[in-house]
Parts: structure tokens; C-alpha cells; sequence
């Protein structure tokens, strides 16, 4: 099975960015001159200082927002001559952990976390025996009828982070997804993306978490001051760029 969906992803290009440039509105340029393409089914880890333009990268790889220059294809497909209505087919494809969750207020947890299948139109009982085995497995088993507004923000943290994997997406760009919970948790939800990205979803976790980069043991994309730099796993980022 874990074959047959990487061979069927062989030769297909998750992402690529050459020469992106980003700004909000007239501001000057938040992203710089960023090109790089990652291979399906690898996993990176996103760092870099506060305001280096982490959540602006994952933002354009997510086609939330527009780049003032440059090209980004996504599974193949260029994404500037995309038009507008045919986004939402490319997004479906991606799992996202947002830094404020986006969870839907009226839904209950198991709801917001069955909507990507409902979507995809699944059906039925198999469900929701599906989403209550991973909510129990993030440690919300108690929690499950839960409306978001009355939930914790690391309990949020992690049914936003169900709801983004539930249904094995081929990417999944995660925005601190630790940032709220106990090292404890941390760690377990660390493996739960490890384990995702190993059956093959092409994963981008933005972090300040070095500890959990090192024990991992990923490559990095490193952000500083709006540039990027790939960097293999175990080495540093070439100067000035610093450590977090
Ligand atoms: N909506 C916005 N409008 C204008 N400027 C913005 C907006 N969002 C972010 N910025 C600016 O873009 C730059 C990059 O911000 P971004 O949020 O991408 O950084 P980050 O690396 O994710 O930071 P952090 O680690 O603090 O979350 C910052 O200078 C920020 O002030």
C-alpha cells in the first residue's frame, strides 16, 4: 500500500517556488528571491527568527495569498495561471495547521475533524470511528462533544492538527502545531506527522521548537530576514543566519 502510493506520486512535483517574491499590500518585500522544490514524501522542517516570514512562506504554499513575482507550481501545476475557482481542488490536497486553528465554532471536535472526509464524500458510522480513534490518540477522548469555543488552546492545537490529518493528504503544512502543548504532547504529536509523512504525505512544519528539530533529525527550511536556505539535517545554517 505505502509502495503503491509513492510510486504513484514518483515523478510528480509537490511544490516549486523559483524567484517568489511576497509583500502585504505596498509593503516592502517579506519574502525574497525564494526557489526550491521538495521531492514528494520528504519532510522539512520551517525555522528561522521571529518575523523571518514563516506563517507568510506557508501561507503561499497553502495559495492563500498571491506572490508579486516569480512562479509556484503546485502537483505540477503552475499555480499563477491557475485561475481563482480552481484553488479549492489543489487545496483539498493539502492539510494545514494554522496558528489560530480555524476551527468552526457551530461544528462539535469529531465534526470540524470529519469535515475534510465529509467533503471528499464519505459516509457513515466508519467515520466517526475513524476521527474518535485519532482524537483519542491526540488525548481528547473526553473531549470529543466539545464545541471549539469552550476547549483549551492546546486542545484546540490538536484538533486543528486531527482535522489536518485525517484524511492522509499528499501535503501538510503545519504552522507551530507544538507550540501550545507540553513537551510530553509535543512529542507525540511530533511522531503522529512523522508517522504521516512516512506513508507518504510531503510534510512542512514551521517551529522555534530546536530541541524537537534535533530529535527528529529532518532538513530544515531556514528563513532569515525574507531568504531561504536548505539546510540537510545535522548541519547549521551558513552565517548570519542564527540557530532560532
Ligand atoms: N497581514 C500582514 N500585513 C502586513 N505585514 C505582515 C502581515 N503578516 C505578516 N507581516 C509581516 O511579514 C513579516 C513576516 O511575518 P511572518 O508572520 O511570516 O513571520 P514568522 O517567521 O512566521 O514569525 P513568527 O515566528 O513570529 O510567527 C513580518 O515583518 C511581519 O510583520
Amino acid at each position: 500500500m505505502l509502495c503503491q502510493k509513492l510510486q504513484r506520486r514518483k515523478g510528480q512535483e509537490v511544490i516549486r517556488f523559483e524567484n517568489v517574491g511576497m509583500r502585504y499590500g505596498m509593503g516592502s518585500e517579506v519574502l525574497k528571491d525564494i526557489s526550491f522544490d521538495l521531492e514528494p514524501g520528504s519532510l522539512h522542517f520551517l525555522t528561522g527568527p521571529s518575523g523571518a516570514g514563516k506563517t507568510s512562506l506557508l501561507r503561499l504554499m497553502y495559495l492563500a495569498h498571491r506572490p508579486s513575482r516569480g512562479t509556484i507550481s503546485m502537483f505540477n501545476q503552475d499555480v499563477s495561471a491557475t485561475e481563482r475557482k480552481g484553488l479549492p481542488r489543489l487545496r483539498r490536497r493539502i492539510g494545514v495547521v494554522f496558528q489560530d486553528f480555524r476551527l468552526l465554532d457551530h461544528l462539535t471536535a469529531v465534526e470540524n475533524v470529519a469535515l475534510p472526509l465529509r467533503i471528499a464524500g464519505g459516509k457513515g458510522k466508519e467515520i466517526d470511528e475513524h476521527v474518535e480513534e485519532l482524537l483519542a490518540w491526540v488525548g481528547l477522548k473526553d473531549r470529543m462533544a466539545a464545541r471549539p469555543s469552550t476547549l483549551s488552546g492546546g486542545e484546540k492545537q490538536r484538533v486543528a492538527i486531527a482535522r489536518a490529518v485525517i484524511n492522509r493528504p499528499d501535503l501538510l503544512l503545519a504552522d507551530e502545531p507544538t507550540g501550545n502543548v507540553d513537551p510530553e504532547m509535543a512529542e507525540r504529536l511530533m511522531y503522529l506527522f512523522v508517522e504521516l509523512n512516512k506513508l507518504g504525505t510531503t510534510t512542512v512544519i514551521a517551529t522555534h521548537d530546536m530541541s524537537l528539530v534535533r530529535k527528529i533529525g529532518a532538513d530544515r527550511m531556514h528563513l532569515h530576514d525574507g531568504h531561504l536556505q536548505m539546510v540537510r539535517a545535522g548541519e547549521t545554517p551558513l552565517s548570519p543566519v542564527g540557530e532560532n
